[in-house]
């Protein structure tokens, strides 16, 4: 069986950037096969990791730009099943972490869900909604099949969550670099170095920043301030709504940004 959380962490080690570059994809916007392509064309333009968003109806931790995606492709007719499908595809070609509200996992279950995720080389798994207290079913289902179950902290998490989350991180640990939803922002309302370094004196793996970067520039400077990887979601579904709107290639439009930010992050 592919360990999950190996992947990763060779994803992290070989990356040869600053930090590892990981781009959010929407799956199923505009349609599934056109998210399939946008991926290669992450891959292509030096993605490390991508992580691959199912559409939900409620994403309370999104903003209005991947909201709306969201449900362009519900209304485009993307299911968990078609999500899962697309992501065999992608993960021939760059590891996946699949983003996933708590929902569909309860509805199949832990043991099934994490069983399917890695007989599709889903190499991990990231719930916005999931609260540590109820963790332990999908950790436990995750670890049996050799998905990296990855956990979030954010800057209002306490110091003695902190080391809980850090204990049974998986893969990598996910730092919200602010309070509030996903979305492009102009400057960084929190120091993400005083973060960061509280997240690694609790952490083993590696530790990726992300939520309002959108350039090279936001990319370099979380690097700079310690982060092992760099996640950029909305800027990335922006291009893609763009390019769907005039009528532009979003594979093309994507990968740009993407080489933008690989660029960025050189060493
Ligand atoms: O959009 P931003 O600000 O670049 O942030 C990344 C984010 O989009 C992506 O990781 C993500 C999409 N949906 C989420 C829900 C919760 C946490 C994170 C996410």
């Amino acid at each position: 069986m592919s360990d999950g959380a190996t992947r990763i962490a060779a994803a992290f080690s070989d990356s040869g950037r600053r930090a590892a570059l990981m781009p959010y994809l929407m799956a199923g916007f505009p349609d599934i096969d056109t998210s399939v392509r946008i991926a290669t064309a992450y891959a292509d333009a030096g993605a490390d990791l991508l992580e691959l968003g199912v559409p939900f109806s409620d994403p309370l931790a999104d903003g209005p730009v991947i909201h709306a995606a969201a449900t362009r492709a519900l209304e485009s007719g993307a299911t968990v099943h078609s999500v899962l499908e697309a992501g065999t595809r992608i993960a021939e070609q760059i590891p996946v972490v699949l983003m996933v509200y708590v929902n569909p996992i309860l509805a199949r279950g832990p043991e099934r869900f994490a069983a399917e995720l890695a007989q599709r080389g889903i190499s991990g798994l990231i719930v916005p909604d999931l609260p540590l207290e109820e963790s332990e079913p999908i950790l436990a289902a995750c670890d049996a099949h050799g998905v990296a179950l990855v956990p979030l902290v954010a800057p209002t998490t306490p110091d003695d969550r902190m080391a809980t989350i850090g204990r049974t991180a998986r893969g990598f640990v996910y730092t919200v670099s602010v309070t509030g939803t996903t979305g492009e922002r102009t400057s960084n309302q929190s120091d993400p170095a005083t973060l960061l370094a509280r997240v690694k004196d609790h952490s083993t793996v590696p530790v990726a920043l992300g939520f309002g970067i959108s350039n090279g520039a936001q990319a370099k400077a979380a690097a700079d301030a310690g982060a092992d990887g760099v996640i950029v979601g909305s800027r990335l579904v922006r291009a893609v709504a763009e390019a769907v709107d005039q009528g532009a290639d979003p594979a093309s439009a994507a990968g740009s940004v993407v080489a933008e930010l690989a660029d960025a992050l050189v060493r």
